[in-house]
């Protein structure tokens, strides 16, 4: 079994390692200092007290790897925007490609039936980059629940988790899908496969639509923002406001929106990956984790107050320090404003 794991990262390189010790074929696409240290040294993760190292081809350039079996994509949300065709050398005629990314992912509406089926969300993918340039028939779907970081160039820190939702857009068992969740497992992973991955999509995104704008525009802290009297209710708002709209298309959502505030919180003093991007003049996700879930509202013609409001004070703040937009030739098409009652 051939993987590559393309953007390996934080999340991407935590995968590779416990990949390869586990006996598959791995190699990576990565970029800058990053690259440089694998190249010499490997990648390093530091997990559970111990340092576990393993060795495998890496490289900027996707054509020396050529077709895999899987391409699992490590990158952030627009990063894989950008480099969308870059991956075409590594797609054989079977290669599936794994989305690791949070937030709304490009290829959402491929196998929903309905008015929208097919459909192409502008905001994370501006003119149909990936659906054109990968196809979403390739795609399995995931999510990460584990939170890691790289602390230097070539080493990955392994803070909590190990869990990976995984399921096929058509919702089908698929022998590709059971080969991937086999392989996972058997590396010390956890892989969850999921009937339909977008109720799992919906319940990761509940939490960060709110939580990663809000903790970005008052620096606060995750165990603040979930419990704060005044951030609490706000975060609350915005998450019924997308339960309505993941609802509108089908999906599922299993657990109370107070229990799962709570367990945000109980995650405790964590600078949500939107704040660390914020402090660390990194662009930020924001288009997938609310951009998206605004253009689903407006289809949905469900009215998205508190969305609309975070939306705009966040994509000011990123323009004012330089972290938005992150799309630069797209322009998103402005979605007609819906009618408010009695506005
Ligand atoms: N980290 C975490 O704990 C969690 C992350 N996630 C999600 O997982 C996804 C990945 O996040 P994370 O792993 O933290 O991100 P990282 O930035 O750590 O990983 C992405 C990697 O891809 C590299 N890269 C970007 N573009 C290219 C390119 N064109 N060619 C080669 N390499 C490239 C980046 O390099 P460079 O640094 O130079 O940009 C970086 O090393 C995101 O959607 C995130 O929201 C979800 C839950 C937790
Ligand atoms: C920690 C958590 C759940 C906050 O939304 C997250 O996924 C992130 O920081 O991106």
């Amino acid at each position: 079994m051939k993987i590559c794991i393309y953007g390996a990262g934080a999340i991407g390189g935590y995968m590779a390692v416990m990949l390869k010790r586990s006996g598959v074929d791995v190699s990576l696409i990565a970029r800058g200092p990053h690259l440089e240290a694998i190249k010499q040294r490997g990648l390093k993760l530091l997990i559970d007290g111990q340092e576990l190292h393993a060795e495998m081809p890496a490289t900027k350039h996707a054509a020396e790897l050529g077709p895999q079996d899987y391409v699992i994509n490590g990158l952030k949300a627009h990063q894989a925007w950008e480099s969308a065709e870059d991956m075409a050398p590594l797609l054989g005629d079977h290669t599936a490609v794994v989305t690791m990314q949070n937030g709304v992912p490009w290829w959402y509406f491929h196998g929903l039936e309905g008015e929208h089926a097919d459909l192409r969300l502008q905001s994370v993918d501006p003119g149909d980059r990936q659906w054109k340039a990968i196809g979403p028939e390739r795609v399995i779907g995931g999510t990460v629940y584990p939170a890691t970081e790289i602390t230097e160039p070539g080493v990955i820190k392994h803070i909590y988790g190990d869990t990976f939702g995984l399921g096929e857009p058509s919702r089908q068992k698929t022998e590709r899908l059971t080969r991937l969740a086999d392989a996972i497992n058997a590396s010390g992973l956890k892989a969850r496969v999921y009937d339909d991955i977008r109720d799992d999509i919906w319940l990761k995104l509940w939490g960060n639509l709110c939580f990663n704008p809000i903790s970005a525009l008052t620096r606060a802290t995750l165990d603040i923002v979930a419990t704060d009297p005044g951030t609490r209710p706000l975060a609350k708002k915005m998450m019924l406001e997308a339960q309505q709209i993941g609802e509108t298309f089908g999906a599922t959502f299993k657990v109370d929106v107070e229990r799962r505030i709570n367990g945000a919180a109980r995650v405790g003093a964590h600078r949500t990956s939107m704040l660390q991007d914020v402090e660390a003049g990194k662009a930020i996700e924001l288009d997938a984790l609310l951009t998206a879930v605004q253009e689903m509202g407006r289809l949905a013609k469900v009215e998205t107050p508190f969305i609309d409001t975070v939306l705009g004070l966040t994509q000011q703040m990123g323009r004012s320090l330089g972290v938005y937009p992150t799309f630069p030739e797209a322009v998103v098409e402005a979605q007609p404003e819906p009618k408010v009652a009695n506005g």
